[in-house]
């Protein structure tokens, strides 16, 4: 199958048969093929990803794991368009960002990409509605409709009652809240979320792994980069990076996603049990 065909539906039911098995696989957020990422510096050259291919299906959770230097923030920069592939394929919807231009890149990363960072990337001087409008701002639309979605994701991410907040008044987990709010204002392909956690202590982290189960549950793609088993193992499918090749692509069971949970959750308890 190519990968153009990998977007378009194969639905083979057989209407005359109520026993046929729906054969109807996902569209897929994106696929990559044999991507390779060089970076080329005076006395040698550094080959970051080196030969990489995966699909994530809409509605996917992936982790993407591995030791530093096996070219995590490389794939991430390519997934998120801040970046070319030096050869190889990454589709979004139709389009292959190898063939894009820089502008193009800069116009599907701000439409259609939901990025969330470690460091929350807000911006000060704005309120928590206003900086989930970033985005939509960038595109020339600030409109009363564009003001009401974003009050609507606020709302959606616990943060009703903050609309008027500066990020200085909100709490570390508050200010992640709104980044992830921020990052579905587009409704992008996925969202790409780096470390989302890192910054965040325990009872917090669960608190926005939550939202990004609820947010998967509602059929929203996600992928994550993380140093972390435990939050690795709440996605559904662990992508591992070596020496800049796929090392490992497994899915993650639902037992195995539910005993995660509740471990997370038990320690939670115990800790807030503890103040
Ligand atoms: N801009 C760059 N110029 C030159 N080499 C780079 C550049 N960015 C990354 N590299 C190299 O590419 C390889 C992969 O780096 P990358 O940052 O993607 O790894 P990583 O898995 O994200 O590591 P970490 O977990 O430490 O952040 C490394 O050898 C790194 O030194």
């Amino acid at each position: 199958m190519s990968m153009a065909d990998a977007y378009g539906s194969h639905d083979t039911t057989d209407e005359g048969d109520s026993t046929a098995v729906v054969n109807t696989p996902r569209r897929l957020a994106t696929a990559i093929r044999d991507l390779t990422k060089e970076y080329v510096l005076k006395s040698e050259t550094v080959r970051a990803l080196r030969g990489v291919s995966f699909d994530v299906p809409e509605g996917d959770f992936v982790a993407i794991m591995g030791p530093s230097g096996s070219g995590k923030s490389t794939l991430l920069n390519l997934l998120g368009c801040l970046d070319k592939p030096t050869t190889g394929s990454l589709l979004l919807g139709t389009d292959d960002i190898a063939s894009m231009s820089d502008d193009e890149l800069a116009d599907i990363r701000c439409q259609r990409i939901g990025f969330v960072f470690q460091s929350y990337n807000l911006i000060q001087q704005l309120s928590v509605v206003e900086n989930i409008q970033v985005p939509l701002y960038y595109q020339g639309k600030l409109g009363s409709d564009e003001r009401e979605r974003a009050v609507k994701l606020a709302e959606r991410v616990g943060l009703g009652d903050r609309l008027d907040h500066r990020p200085s008044q909100l709490s570390g987990g508050q200010q992640q809240r709104v980044a992830i709010a921020r990052s579905l204002v587009n409704d992008p392909f996925f969202v790409l979320a780096d470390e989302a956690t890192g910054n965040l202590d325990s009872v917090t982290t669960e608190e926005i792994l939550t939202i990004f189960d609820e947010l998967n549950e509602e059929g929203r793609t996600i992928i994550m980069v993380t140093h972390e088993d435990d939050v690795a193992e709440r996605a559904k499918r662990i992508i591992r990076l070596k020496d800049g090749m796929l090392h490992l692509d497994e899915v993650v069971s639902e037992e195995r996603r539910s005993e995660a949970r509740r471990l997370q959750r038990e320690n939670v308890v115990e800790l807030l049990a503890r103040e």
